[in-house]
């Protein structure tokens, strides 16, 4: 009973990648194919335990490898869980591995091929970088038949009835002729196969087997030989986390995460713990040392692996690891969790609650100790993921503030770098008593602000914010060691001297008839229009009342909610009483009093063009601006 199938869009598009791969690591295809035998062996010792199926240990489930240089096959066996005839149409016709939905989206972006099996491991299809036809004999645990799929080219595949002797899958590789460029022999040697298991899958704990001829001087002789073959295991089967820190190499870490968790680069951070105490356990966790492509949407999970006593119990369990630091990637392997507990069962046990609050301080402080000792280094990570703790402290309405605030750092206009709000109290000026920020898209664009020009003058320095969260983070937290936040575009600022505020009082009554014609001309476009001593070299700006700001309002905007969209943060017209500017207005409103409404719609839209907002008309903008232009050549 034959059935030819096609494969899946995608999955096509990959196997001609992996057909005509000039990648350069091909060796991985041995890794995988291992990994997913190990990964189905995994999946039935948990059923046996699970279920208390007799008969079935880890000593028996071991993965077996096979090189036949005659027929130029490798064959890689395992007694897991297999497939049944459906799962090998469903699991192997469709791209099924842990990064698809990134992988799906850089395949249709068309990223070369190299960058996609690099950057995703490409699972089940990396067998095709080596070999031209790929056979799949897979008996399904507590099933009567086999089948075996078999491919030799991107259009399809077949499945048919096989047999197969045991449970669980065989995968026979047919090596693809050698090449100028490619020597596909070498994964037939017995040496390189050795080399690779040791390189890759040494901490896999099932026994990997393998035949190997060795030559042995003959019983009873001096010096004859023989070539005797015996099965030898090839991996030391301790897993990574299991063994000693000290005997453990920098390549040994780098190379477990990127083939664990299918990432690229080394991660920027390790760490690697045994903690023994009311709760034993050992964990191995790392730091990713780029954001993932989905890390900021909804496709991202966040979690640690579960082992209970070196058996896999689960993927991404999300109770050992809190929101704020779900970058965090890793496992946790504990003597002390019930081999049986269940997904809900989990989120109550008492160990692993204890687990994950050593979790947690544990990745807070080797993030203070980045943060003090290795500067360059958090600014890096802080690049990659500062962003997830500002929305912790905000998703909490501040309730991880104490826990958060310190590891926090933002744009300072005067060390033109990231610096903490630390490092920012420490060195307020004499006299300074709020922590100064400005909000906008880029830091370049916010020091343009006139706002922040007067407040700079002072000596005070300021928090430039670029992300979307930062006001709002900053909203929950309310205070840093007693010094409130205030931003320098709302509300009054309190910085001038007894002196600057007494002249701004005498300037306001000297004008009050102008400044109230500039305020009918504008009509409730302003809440205010009033003199300030904020600006310096510029003529007018805006700033908001209490409350929302100009930024919160632009983040509000772009929101999917109705309502949210509706709020606006009033609109107060400052001018500088000291510029020339307002020498010209104050004469035209002498000689007309009608032209001041034009001079005051266009500078009401001046400060809304510099506060990064559209104008409401910019047709008659431009046609007073015209105008004026024009009236000046007279
Ligand atoms: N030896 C095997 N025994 C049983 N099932 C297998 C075996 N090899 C592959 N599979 C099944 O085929 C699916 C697809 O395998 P593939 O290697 O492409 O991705 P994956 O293992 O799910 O992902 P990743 O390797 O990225 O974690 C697996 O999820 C598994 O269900």
């Amino acid at each position: 009973m034959s059935d030819k199938k096609q494969f899946k869009t995608e999955s096509k598009r990959l196997l001609d990648l992996m057909i005509n791969s000039i990648y350069s690591h091909k060796e991985i295809f041995l890794r995988e194919l291992i990994s997913n035998a190990s990964d189905a062996s995994d999946k039935l010792y948990y059923k046996a335990l699970q279920e208390n199926i007799q008969g079935i240990s880890r000593e028996d489930m071991a993965i077996y490898l096979k090189a036949d240089k005659e027929q130029r096959t490798l064959t890689i066996e395992d007694y897991g869980i297999g497939m049944s005839k459906d799962e090998l149409d469903s699991l192997l016709g469709t791209i099924a591995h842990s990064g698809s939905d990134e992988f799906k989206k850089a395949l249709e972006k068309g990223v070369d091929n190299v960058d996609i099996i690099g950057q995703f491991g490409v699972g089940f299809y990396s067998a095709f970088m080596v070999a031209d036809k790929v056979e799949v004999f897979s008996k399904k645990y507590g099933e009567e038949k086999a089948y075996v799929w078999v491919s030799d080219t991107s259009d399809g595949y077949e499945i048919n009835e096989a047999s197969l002797d045991h449970h669980g899958t065989m995968i026979v590789l047919h090596m693809k002729p050698n090449t100028e460029d490619e020597d596909y022999d070498q994964y037939l040697e017995q040496y390189r196969i050795e080399a690779l298991v040791k390189k890759y899958s040494d901490y896999i704990r099932y026994p990997i087997k393998m035949d190997v001829t060795v030559s042995k001087k003959k019983e009873g002789t001096e010096d004859e030989y023989e070539d005797v073959t015996e099965t030898r295991v090839l991996n030391s089967m301790v897993p990574l986390w299991k063994r000693n820190k000290k005997d453990i190499t920098k390549e040994e870490y780098d190379n477990f995460y990127k083939a664990k968790f299918n990432d690229f680069e080394d991660p920027q951070r390790v760490m690697h713990n045994r903690v023994e105490g009311n709760v034993t356990y050992d964990s191995l966790l790392f730091i990713p040392s780029h954001t993932p492509q989905n890390y900021y949407s909804t496709d991202y999970e966040r979690g640690l692996q579960l082992y209970s006593r070196g058996v896999f119990i689960m993927d991404k369990c999300k109770d050992l690891v809190p929101e704020h630091f779900r970058f965090v990637r890793g496992l946790v392997d504990s003597e002390d969790l019930n081999l049986n507990i269940s997904r809900e069962m989990l989120q109550h046990d008492r160990s692993l609650k204890v687990i994950a609050d050593r979790i947690e301080k544990r990745i807070s402080s080797e993030l203070e100790k980045m943060l003090k000792n290795e500067r360059e280094e958090y600014v890096k990570f802080f690049d990659n993921f500062g962003m997830q703790l500002k929305f912790g402290i905000y998703n909490s309405y501040g309730m991880l503030k104490d826990k958060l605030q310190d590891l926090l750092m933002f744009y300072s206009a005067n060390k033109k770098e990231l610096i903490t709000l630390r490092e920012y109290v420490d060195n307020m000026a004499e006299g300074q008593t709020e922590i100064y920020f400005a909000s906008g898209e880029t830091t370049n664009k916010i020091d343009l602000l006139p706002q922040v020009e007067a407040v700079k003058d002072k000596g005070y320095d300021i928090l430039y914010l670029t992300d979307n969260v930062d006001e709002f983070c900053l909203q929950m937290m309310r205070d840093y060691d007693s010094k409130t936040f205030k931003n320098v575009t709302q509300g009054d600022l309190n910085i001038e001297t007894e002196e600057e505020k007494k002249n701004l009082e005498e300037q306001t009554n000297d004008n009050k008839d102008m400044i109230d014609a500039i305020k009918e001309a504008l009509g409730d476009k302003v809440q205010d229009v009033k003199l300030t001593a904020r600006l310096k070299n510029h003529p007018v700006c805006l700033t908001s009342g209490e409350g929302l700001s100009f930024e919160m309002e632009k983040v509000l905007k772009a929101m999917p909610d109705a309502q949210a969209q509706e709020l606006k943060a009033g609109r107060i017209l400052e001018i500088n009483p000291n510029h020339e500017l307002f020498s010209s207005l104050k004469k035209v409103y002498e000689k007309n009093h009608d032209a001041l409404k034009d001079y005051a719609s266009i500078l009401f839209d001046q400060a809304l063009l510099i506060e990064g907002f559209t104008i409401e008309d910019p047709v008659d903008f431009s046609n007073k601006i015209t105008k004026l232009m024009i009236e000046a050549s007279k």
